[in-house]
């Protein structure tokens, strides 16, 4: 018998298990793990994905009773491979989300619906051997040179599935599917040629006449390959005329034929060729090159300082990654995928690059997939879900500054790109390289202190420490001064900008040089508060502060969009001393106009960027010396690489450290280091002035001597004490719900059912103390965000340490717990080793 173990597309946690399908006879060469598939489910047809192949379906409810079958194949090749299946099996358990939500998570959007797909010959491909194997009644479709209907093969060329998708596979095929996007597809105009007899014969009917048809027909010839309409005119220089002529003679076959979307296209990217490796770079890059060779799947942490080189390990590591006939995933944070991270690979390796990130359209990701898929590109560069890259050989997968937040996903998935990796590398005998210049904490301790079992506890993986202390060439980190801002204001300079920075910015203004300001905006407010009685504007359904619209003059709540205009008087206490407060980039902005008259300014933040391409633009124009500051928020820190930035100024330096969150001062460290390592890359040295409240902070001092090692040893010993990670490890529930008190009811039960757990299994309940296996549940407590939406959020936070597998005891609270859930009508949310805190 047959059977398909279908997942289906529905994301609850009641029908997250497989069920059996039978695969009828004409379904039978189509259907593989991995495939998508329609399946009748109730008196409904769901989506859902081929999880395995058993020979007997499983005894169980179902078990005497006559499988239903399959409705439907939904591709011709299945879009998840049996290994991404598995690895989505790891992730669900990994992360507590059911298996669809991690498989989904895989797929690009285009994939989701259930368009019809069309199997066609790429143009510009000669008509491959293999054709001749299949059935002549398909051959002869095909050659017709118009998109055939899967469904039309699955009805007729059952026979043929293994040719078709074999062909499909090494890309002599292609599969397509019609995108909703607001990019359209563009047709080319192509010619076909006809057999070298039927072109010799027209030549013979030409004689002497029309000599430029003639020599198409020879360039035809002897290149018996689909040439765009306009690249055989401009070959044979002659016009569009001519060559229509042949198609109207019926000599040549003229029609259009879909191009791919390329973001990237009609720009071109100078060609680059590997440096000379520095003896510090070249003993980081000998045991990742070994490792790839040797196909042993080892992790390693590339620590080095801004500027020491990394990037040419990698691309190095790359190449030795596709010499082996291997492929490569790259994965930088979403806001470095700015065309210089871009042109770097690009130059390098050209055509074999593909480029994914969030601000493509469906359909550009969608042929950015199909040219993974189709072999067409073996290098992947993107943001975090690129992990998932269709490949089928990885050789290496590199994350750049590993430490990013951007590399956990926020929405079920939780998933963290990083241990995705390390997954995935272990499946595919590849190697990883995670790169920084401040590591995350978890990634650093596990690489330092590998012995150290509360350190490791539940990690599968320990990275082999690979150090590069110094920039290329020796150059100097660039001098950081600090400068107190009380200090400033006692000396009655109550601008924006200290006498340093001032001062700074005007020798740079003087040498035309160029600056980087980052306005540290995170924790920095852009609310509306009354200076009389203290009120602020928050949403009337989510509990949060609105925030301030310049542009369209309203407040505007981030979550759920709710927006109201500015209020003219306070709605509290009716005074007019009600305004929008703290300092964004505008005003910044301002101030340096006022300031420094004639001034230049690019200004890059959420408002500046929101339209495609506009990155680049800002970039590209601050290259090209059209402005002499870039002003902006985090943007402005990751990854880019300017000769003539000397002076990197920070406004608002601590303004994130007091933010509830264990891992403020964490993310404070990386970002002023990450910002300040963006001056004096090059031949000019650099100067960074950090201006700040708290000059004494210890995260703040460690900026200024370039200690990460002085700032980690501290905020480890900080956290080894209170249990947090990378010693504790979190997980947190959250509970949403109209009402309160069924919150929290439900809480309680998923607490206690986790406290008897624990006491049933001897695990002691306090954390902070003492050495061994310990758990405790803190809450249920109302969430940092209490109400989203109308609706209440309670948490329960599960904190524990050492080798106890709380992550399947929550899963199991859970299961045990879906009855009385779903009764209730509160939605779950689960987030294993969460991020953000707030
Ligand atoms: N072996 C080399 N010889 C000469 N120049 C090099 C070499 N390796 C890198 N460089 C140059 O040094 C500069 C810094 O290198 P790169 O950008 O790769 O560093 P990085 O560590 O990736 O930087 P960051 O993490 O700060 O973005 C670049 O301009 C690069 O072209
Ligand atoms: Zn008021
Ligand atoms: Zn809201």
């Amino acid at each position: 018998m047959s059977v398909a173990r279908v997942i289906v597309d529905v994301p609850s946690r009641d029908t997250d298990r497989p069920f059996d399908y039978s695969i009828p006879e004409r379904l039978r060469g189509w259907t593989e793990v991995g495939s998508r598939v329609a399946v009748p489910f109730g008196n409904r047809t769901l989506q859902g994905i081929v999880v395995g192949l058993p020979d007997e379906p499983e005894a169980g409810p179902a078990g005497g009773r006559r499988l239903k079958e399959l409705i439907d194949v939904l591709d011709a090749l299945p879009p998840l491979s049996a290994e991404l299946v598995e690895l989505g099996e790891w992730m669900s358990r990994r992360w507590v989300c059911p298996l669809t939500v991690a498989l989904q998570a895989m797929l690009p959007s285009a994939l989701k619906g259930k368009a019809e797909k069309y199997i066609s010959l790429p143009h510009g491909r000669t008509w491959p051997s293999e054709l001749l194997l299949v059935d002549a009644g398909f051959r002869a479709l095909l050659e017709r040179g118009a998109p055939v209907k899967l469904s039309y093969l699955l009805e007729h060329y059952p026979q043929e599935a293994d040719t078709i998708k074999r062909m499909l596979r090494s890309g002599e095929l292609t599969e397509s599917q019609k995108v909703e996007d607001r990019l359209s597809v563009r047709t080319v105009l192509t010619v076909f040629p006809r057999s070298e007899e039927a072109m010799r014969a027209a030549i013979a009917e030409l004689g002497k006449r029309a000599p430029k048809q003639r020599e198409a027909l020879e360039f035809l010839i002897a290149r018996p390959e689909p040439i765009p309409q306009q690249q055989l005119a401009e070959a044979v220089k002659t016009t569009i005329g001519t060559v229509k002529a042949l198609g109207d003679k019926g000599w040549v076959d003229i029609r259009p034929v879909e191009e791919d979307r390329d973001p990237y296209a009609g720009r071109s990217f100078a060609p680059t060729k590997p440096m000379e490796l520095t003896p510090a770079q070249r003993s980081a890059y000998e045991p990742i090159a070994a490792a790839i060779r040797e196909e042993r799947s080892e992790v390693f942490l590339l620590h080095g300082v801004t500027g020491s080189g990394k990037t040419e390990i990698y691309l190095q590591a790359i190449q030795t990654s596709l010499t082996l006939g291997k492929e490569a995933i790259v994965l930088v944070p979403e806001i470095a995928l700015t065309p210089q991270m871009v042109e770097r690979f690009k130059g390098r390796f050209g055509e074999r690059v593909a480029v994914m990130h969030s601000r493509l359209s469906n359909g550009e990701r969608y042929d950015e997939w199909r040219k993974i898929r189709e072999g067409r590109a073996q290098v992947v560069v993107g943001a975090r879900s690129a992990i998932f890259a269709p490949f089928a050989r990885i050789g290496l997968i590199v994350i750049d500054e590993e430490h990013e937040t951007t590399y956990k996903q926020e929405e079920s998935p939780k998933y963290h790109a990083r241990d995705v990796a390390a997954e995935r590398a272990r499946l595919h005998g590849a190697a990883v390289v995670l790169g920084s210049a401040t590591p995350s904490l978890e990634t650093y301790s596990a690489a330092v202190l590998p012995g150290d079992r509360d350190a490791a506890a539940g990690r599968s993986w320990t990275p082999v420490y690979v150090p590069l202390p110094e920039r290329v060439a020796a150059r100097p980190l660039p001098k950081v001064s600090l400068v107190d801002m009380r200090e400033e204001l006692r000396l009655g300079n109550r601008a924006m900008f200290s006498r340093a920075l001032s001062q700074g910015i005007e020798d740079r203004l003087g040498r035309q040089e160029q600056i980087v300001l980052l306005l540290n905006r995170r924790g920095y407010s852009t609310f509306v508060m009354c200076r009389s009685c203290g009120y602020t504007a928050s949403c009337p359904h989510c509990d949060i502060a609105l925030t301030y619209h310049r542009g369209s003059n309203n407040l505007r709540c981030h979550y759920c969009g709710y927006a109201e205009r500015e209020p003219e008087a306070c709605p509290s206490c009716q005074s007019p001393h009600i305004r929008f407060f703290g300092t964004g980039t505008q005003k910044v902005e301002e101030a340096l106009a006022n300031t420094f008259p004639g001034i230049r300014v690019i200004r890059m933040d959420v408002d500046t960027t929101t339209e495609k391409g506009s990155h680049e633009k800002w970039l590209s124009q601050f290259r090209d010396r059209k402005a002499d500051v870039l002003l902006g928020t985090q943007m402005v820190a990751k990854g880019l690489d300017f000769p003539l930035v000397t002076l990197v100024g920070v406004l608002a330096a601590d303004s994130a450290l007091k933010l509830p969150d264990f891992r403020s001062p964490e993310r404070t460290f990386q970002l002023l280091t990450q910002v300040a390592g963006r001056a004096g890359r090059h031949e000019l040295p650099g100067e960074v002035i950090i201006q700040t409240y708290e000059p004494e902070h210890p995260c703040i001092a460690a900026v200024q001597g370039h200690d990460y090692a002085a700032f980690t040893e501290q905020e480890l010993r900080h956290r080894r004490v209170l249990g947090y990670p990378p010693f504790g490890r979190l997980i947190t529930i959250t509970l949403s719900h109209e009402q309160v008190p069924l919150l929290h009811t439900l809480g309680e039960s998923i607490a206690s059912k986790l406290r008897a757990r624990a006491a049933s299994e001897g695990v002691r309940q306090t954390v902070a103390s003492g050495t061994g296996a310990s758990l405790e549940v803190l809450g249920p407590v109302p969430s940092p965000i209490p109400r989203l939406k109308d609706r209440y959020r309670y948490q329960c936070m599960v904190k524990y340490r050492g080798e106890v597998d709380a992550v399947g005891w929550t899963a199991d609270a859970l299961r045990e717990l879906a009855e009385t859930i779903k009764r209730s009508g509160a939605t779950v949310g689960v987030d294993v080793d969460p991020q953000m805190m707030l």
